[in-house]
């Protein structure tokens, strides 16, 4: 059985799979990241009940922008309908969302949204869901590195104070006290990062699920608890 003292504290998900769920039954694509977003909602509640303090979600990656215009418009409005239809159980779990990725490409009412709730929940302590939205890892490491640029242009920092802690503060998932996530989880049989978090994962333990993300639940969930509690972690130290 699953141990909660190692309980992994950050899980990263990629929540891959959904058209294919769609189109195995027959159904349009909006159906399948629908059925995503219920997925989405089992495994908040999964993580809540088992403490896991962090969750990370890959929701929509820069470079999903290049799907059919209607697959993301459908997406955006999804994220605007979830956001909205779950305040009440984010508010009932004491659940905290922050958001990350390149907003100025959403919606200016999605972005209102988004600030709205994370403000309504920021001073929640359960569950923090961090949702990467517009997101990709290497925009992530950019966009830290021209804050750190403009702040030596600046003259409060020197080049040779630039080191991995200041980055890390500088990455958009400074907004939680565990930003390296433990375990990474991605569904569908993809065995690939797709430019998530990129610097945070250097030494998170990485577990490939087959099931398509709107079948990966409660079991499968454990499963890959499960496993990651089987794990030696050893951070490129200790020799054996
Ligand atoms: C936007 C993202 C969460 C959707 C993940 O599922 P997907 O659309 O990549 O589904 P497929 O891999 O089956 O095409
Ligand atoms: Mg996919």
């Amino acid at each position: 059985g699953l141990r909660r003292e190692s309980m992994p504290r950050h899980v990263a998900l990629v929540m891959d799979g959904n058209r294919r769920w769609a189109r195995i039954r027959g159904l349009p694509v909006g159906s399948g990241y629908e059925a995503g977003v219920r997925s989405l909602r089992s495994v908040v509640e999964l993580c809540c009940k088992l403490g896991i303090r962090v969750l990370s979600v890959f929701a929509f990656s820069s470079e999903n922008w290049f799907r059919p215009q209607a697959e993301v418009e459908f997406l955006m409005e999804l994220f605007e309908r979830g956001m909205r239809d779950e305040m009440g159980s984010l508010l009932r779990e004491n659940i905290r969302i922050s958001v990350i990725g390149d907003s100025s490409k959403l919606s200016r009412s999605l972005q209102e949204l988004i600030t709205r709730t994370e403000e309504t929940t920021k001073t929640n302590c359960g569950l923090q869901l961090i949702v990467a939205v517009s997101y990709s890892g290497q925009y992530d490491i950019v966009q830290a590195c021209q804050k750190i640029a403009l702040k030596v242009k600046d003259g409060l920092i020197e080049p040779n104070d630039i080191n991995e802690s200041l980055i890390k503060q500088e990455l958009e998932t400074n907004c939680t006290e565990f930003p390296y996530p433990d375990l990474l989880i991605r569904t569908s049989g993809e065995l690939r990062i797709s430019n998530f978090l990129l610097w945070q994962l250097a030494y998170t333990e990485l577990f490939f699920a087959q099931s398509l993300w709107p079948d990966f639940g409660e079991v499968e969930f454990l499963e890959a608890l499960q496993a990651f509690q089987q794990r030696q972690r050893r951070y490129g130290g200790r020799d054996f």
